[in-house]
């Protein structure tokens, strides 16, 4: 009786997975009508549409019922839409390397799997990459909840050309992995200097004696752990990638402990309904100078969410402060601020409009 009730309910899941890829196939037929007409209107170029990808993802968790959560419906349709877009044209994306670090967990999670993920060694190089056109856009960490800021990457927005098209929220767990062993047999640890700073209470109970080597990202963590005796602190692609066992599993201090990346390319993303801009600006060096060059922010009621400052290299003592602010530039009311802004602030810097990460 049971085996029959099995059978039926396999048989219905037959049916709708038959349904759902020809849907699928039929879907993917339109992507490549709409490559079709890009290219009519003379705009092939950007067959990648960071503000539609967003709006569609936003509509499936508004339709979303369950049981599925949304993060997993929307992983769902986030490979559908990559798998259309590789038709239309294959996206190469450069990510701080090698494989196994969450930078390339944030660009699946950003193009899904069908994107040519290209890793490099730094962030400079990823910089360079997208601006000599050998990657169609680059993915960077920028801010860390425990940690704070990624320097390395705000410093680089002063020089470069490039825009940032979107963003990518990422929940980060670090794990302990090793080849072989248990925690006792532990006495170097391999790792971000990031990592140790976000997993430090734990590390300092558990392992207070073992040396913290610091290393250039968390896969090259993993591929010297493997290598070694050593372990080293990097999340579960990593493990998989380097074929190391889990010894001990989310040590990170921050049970919310989350990373944020962003997409950087040549493309100017249109608004989306939900979006961010950022701005890079440096004041005169007076009192009241910073106040007065934000104000119209807040008079315009406009949502100032960030502000970093850096030394700005020009002169000792002397500051850029990177910006974010919800809103898309196009919106008249921003467009006015910031108008406002280029001409009150010593040194402007526009950084691009891109769709808030939608999960
Ligand atoms: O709407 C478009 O412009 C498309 O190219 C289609 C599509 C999709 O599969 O929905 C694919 C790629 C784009 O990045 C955005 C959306």
């Amino acid at each position: 009786m049971s085996d029959d009730k099995l059978l039926n309910a396999r048989q219905r899941i037959d049916t709708l997975d038959e349904q759902i890829q020809s849907l699928i196939s039929e879907r993917a037929l339109i992507a490549q009508d709409v490559a079709r007409i890009k290219a009519d209107m003379g705009d092939g170029a950007d067959c990648y549409r960071p503000s539609r990808e967003a709006e569609v993802l936003r509509r499936v968790i508004e339709r979303n019922k369950g049981p599925l959560t949304d993060q997993s419906i929307v992983r769902v349709m986030r490979e559908i839409m990559s798998a259309c877009l590789s038709l239309e044209s294959p996206l190469e994306v450069a990510y701080l390397g090698p494989e196994g670090t969450y930078t390339q967990a944030a660009v699946y999670k950003h193009f899904g799997n069908a994107v040519k993920a290209r890793p490099l060694a730094a962030i400079n190089e990823i910089f360079r990459d997208v601006e000599a056109g050998n990657a169609d856009y680059g993915v960077v960490p920028v801010e860390n909840s425990t940690e704070g800021v990624v320097n390395y990457t705000l410093d680089m927005f002063a020089t470069s050309s490039l825009l940032i098209c979107g963003e990518v929220s990422l929940p980060v767990h670090h794990h302990l992995l090793k080849k072989a062993g248990d925690l006792g047999e532990v006495k170097e640890i391999y790792a971000h200097s990031q990592s140790f700073a976000q997993c430090r209470q734990w590390l300092d109970r558990k392992l207070p004696k073992a040396e913290r080597i610091t290393v250039a990202s968390n896969g090259e963590g993993a591929r010297m752990a493997a290598e070694s005796d050593g372990a080293a602190i990097a999340g579960k692609p990593a493990a998989e990638r380097y074929g190391l066992n889990i010894i001990a599993a989310n040590i990170e201090d921050e049970p919310d402990n989350t990373t944020r990346f962003l997409v950087i390319g040549r493309q100017i993303v249109p608004p989306s309904g939900h979006d961010m801009t950022s701005i890079l600006l440096s004041s005169y060096n007076r009192p009241g100078a910073l106040y007065a060059l934000l104000r119209p922010f807040s008079d315009a009621g406009v949502n100032l969410t960030r502000i970093e400052s850096r030394p700005s290299r020009r002169a000792q003592w002397d500051y850029n402060y990177f910006v974010d602010i919800e809103g898309h530039s196009q919106d008249p009311v921003i467009r006015d601020v910031l108008d406002g802004m280029k001409d009150a602030a010593v040194f402007y810097k526009f950084l691009g409009s891109y769709p808030k990460a939608v999960v």
